[in-house]
């Protein structure tokens, strides 16, 4: 056997980690690795093994692909700490064992079978002092960990600003607090968003300094009250659109004011879509981001959208974000850059795709693939200005609604499609902002990176968004969306093709009776119509007539 045995992905060669443990510079791990040319070992996936990790956040969907692809890529890290609040009635360890036994983990069962072993489910709330971690949990904590993966966060755009302040600006400096009493951290990466400086056109990867500082607003969430905090949050978040990105924003600060003498990194993606490649193409949760437009639209309830068909649709894949984050990890840890690097993670100046060229794709899945028990066919477009949309708006969102709930009544049954669309068009008007813009993000870092990678970690922690083709991966995404987040099965699809003639149909005579009963209506009551009317069938009797004389001679 060789030295340092083929080290294939998923796989993980312990002798390889040993040998790489007890060299001391980065330089020196690198010169080893050009030694050992040929072989094919990744250094990203040999520096997790025998670490202990702790991940914020791990029960959203980021945090569950993340950790998916540590176990995958190597499956001996020590130990993955998980902090996780108890939910529905579910405990830690319940929620947890629910995420391991999922279909996104499935591969992780050949490669690690002993992954529930690996992973310690740690009871904590980020809104509360310690995060409400028990003395024993956070001894053990403050002990091990080796890197921290920061993920949890409240992603809800209309989040009051004291809420959205306690998780994603309070909770963080506490965060760093505690990581600065690990003796053994290597490196603590922020996942943050590209978006936490959209008031900007061009955003460098640099950390912006915000109007007020971050320690004057956590203290005034202490004393102020909810009306107050109403009052002032539209002149704190200022050109910002929401409370989600201001808060983002003050997140940043805190981490590169207070991360002392740490070895920190910050991660911003833009709008994370669903898998690109790993471990299967499509997966996705939730409904954040696109996912839930794209529900929307196959169910067609969705017939409008304001969106500026020739904007940049910044989607980046959740395994692509993953990648980054991963070999930024590795980067922050063995070569320790003197300041806070910020690592943009997009993809508008590598491979722009814009939001007419998706909503096209989109719309073209829908006919292969299309939902099951939709409500109408789908059929959406995007509208440009205000009175358009208002107007469309009405006339096929609300409108459709109300007859629909009015059926609903006349059956007896309880109404709620206006309830549905008056939610949609809540979230529609919560996306609007992101639709209608695009920003320019430079992606220096994220690329210097990029060529620090050995070949074989550009290939398993592959980041490079040039290589993605969006046609192939927007059908993807939506038959990812159809497979993981409706739960549909494929087999259906004949049914829900049947369904959706039925409803075309519908569609038409419902248009055409329409028409009828509003030309009756105006032939009798103006004399204009009447004359049209009389000259239109009097036109056809004429052609009618030549044309049976003409096939009588013919004959
Ligand atoms: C040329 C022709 C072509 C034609 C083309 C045609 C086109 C056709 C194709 C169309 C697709 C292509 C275009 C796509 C555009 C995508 C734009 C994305 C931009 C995102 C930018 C992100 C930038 C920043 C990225 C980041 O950095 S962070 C991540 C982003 N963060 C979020 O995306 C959270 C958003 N959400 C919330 O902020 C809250 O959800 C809130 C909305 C306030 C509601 O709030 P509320 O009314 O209270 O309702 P909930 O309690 O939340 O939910 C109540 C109920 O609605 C459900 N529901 C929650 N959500 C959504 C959702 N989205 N969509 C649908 N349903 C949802 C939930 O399941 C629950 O159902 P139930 O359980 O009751 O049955
Ligand atoms: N999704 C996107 O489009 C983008 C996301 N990001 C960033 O990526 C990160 C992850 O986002 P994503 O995975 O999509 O978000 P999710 O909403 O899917 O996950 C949020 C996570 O934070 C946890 N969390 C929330 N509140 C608390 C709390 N009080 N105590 C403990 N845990 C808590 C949630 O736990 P629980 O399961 O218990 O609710 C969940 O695990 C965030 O920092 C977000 O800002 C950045 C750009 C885009």
């Amino acid at each position: 056997m060789a030295k340092f045995g083929k080290m294939e992905e998923g796989g993980f060669d312990k002798s390889y980690y040993l040998y790489q443990r007890n060299l001391h510079s980065p330089q020196k791990i690198l010169s080893s690795y050009r030694r050992q040319k040929g072989r094919i070992m990744s250094m990203i996936a040999a520096f997790y093994g025998g670490k202990s990790i702790l991940i914020t956040g791990a029960t959203g969907f980021l945090g569950k692909v993340l950790m998916e692809k540590l176990f995958r890529t190597s499956p001996d890290l020590k130990v993955i700490y998980v902090l996780v609040r108890p939910k529905q009635g579910q405990t830690l360890q319940q929620r947890v064992f629910q995420i391991l036994d999922s279909k996104l983990f499935e591969k992780v069962k050949e490669v690690c079978p002993n992954v529930h072993e690996k992973i310690r489910a740690i009871s904590a709330d980020l809104n509360q002092n310690d995060f409400a971690i028990s003395k024993e949990d956070m001894q053990e904590l403050l002990s091990h960990t080796n890197i921290v993966f920061h993920c949890a966060a409240t992603v809800r755009f209309d989040d009051h600003l004291r809420h959205a302040v306690q998780l994603n600006v309070t909770a963080t400096q506490q965060l760093l607090l505690m990581a600065s009493q690990m003796p053994k951290l290597e490196a603590f990466i922020h996942i943050s968003t590209a978006f936490s400086n959209c008031n900007l056109k061009h955003i460098d990867e640099v950390v912006y300094p915000c109007p007020v500082e971050p320690k004057k607003i956590i203290d005034s969430m202490e004393w102020l009250d909810d009306a107050i905090i109403d009052e002032i949050t539209p002149k704190l978040i200022g050109d910002r659109p929401n409370t989600y990105t201001y808060t983002k924003a003050l997140g940043e600060v805190v981490v590169q004011q207070e991360g002392g003498n740490l070895n920190i990194a910050i991660i911003r993606p833009s709008i994370v879509g669903a898998t690109w490649q790993e471990p299967f193409p499509g997966w996705v949760d939730n409904l954040n981001g696109p996912s839930g437009l794209i529900i929307a639209a196959g169910k067609g309830f969705l017939r409008s959208i304001r969106a500026t068909p020739m904007a940049v649709a910044d989607l980046i894949p959740a395994d692509t974000v993953v990648n980054l984050t991963l070999a930024v990890g590795w980067y922050t840890a063995v070569h320790r850059p003197k300041s806070t690097l910020v690592y943009h993670c997009t993809s508008g100046n590598l491979n722009p795709c814009n939001w007419g060229k998706m909503g096209l794709q989109v719309l073209a899945t829908f006919e292969k693939i299309p939902f099951e028990r939709a409500f109408r066919r789908p059929n959406a477009d995007f509208t440009t200005n205000n009175i358009t949309t208002h107007y469309w708006n009405a006339v096929s969102h609300r409108a459709p609604a109300i007859i629909y709930d009015f059926y609903l009544r006349l059956t007896g049954r309880k109404p709620r499609m206006t309830k549905l669309m008056n939610r949609l068009l809540r979230t529609l008007s919560m996306v609007e902002y992101f639709i209608n813009r695009s920003w320019e993000w430079s992606t220096y870092n994220t690329e210097m990176l990029m060529s620090a990678l050995s070949p074989e970690d550009q290939r398993v922690f592959n980041f490079d968004v040039r290589q993605l083709n969006w046609l192939e991966y927007i059908e993807n995404y939506v038959l990812g969306v159809k497979k993981y987040l409706l739960k549909e099965d494929m087999a259906g699809i004949p049914e829900a093709k049947q369904h959706l003639k039925r409803l075309r149909n519908i569609h038409y005579l419902f248009n055409t009776a329409l028409f009828l009963i509003a030309w009756r209506l105006l032939i009798a009551r103006s004399q204009v119509a009447r004359n049209v009317w009389f000259f239109i069938v009097s036109f056809c009797y004429k052609f009618l007539s030549y044309f049976r004389a003409s096939s009588t001679l013919n004959a």
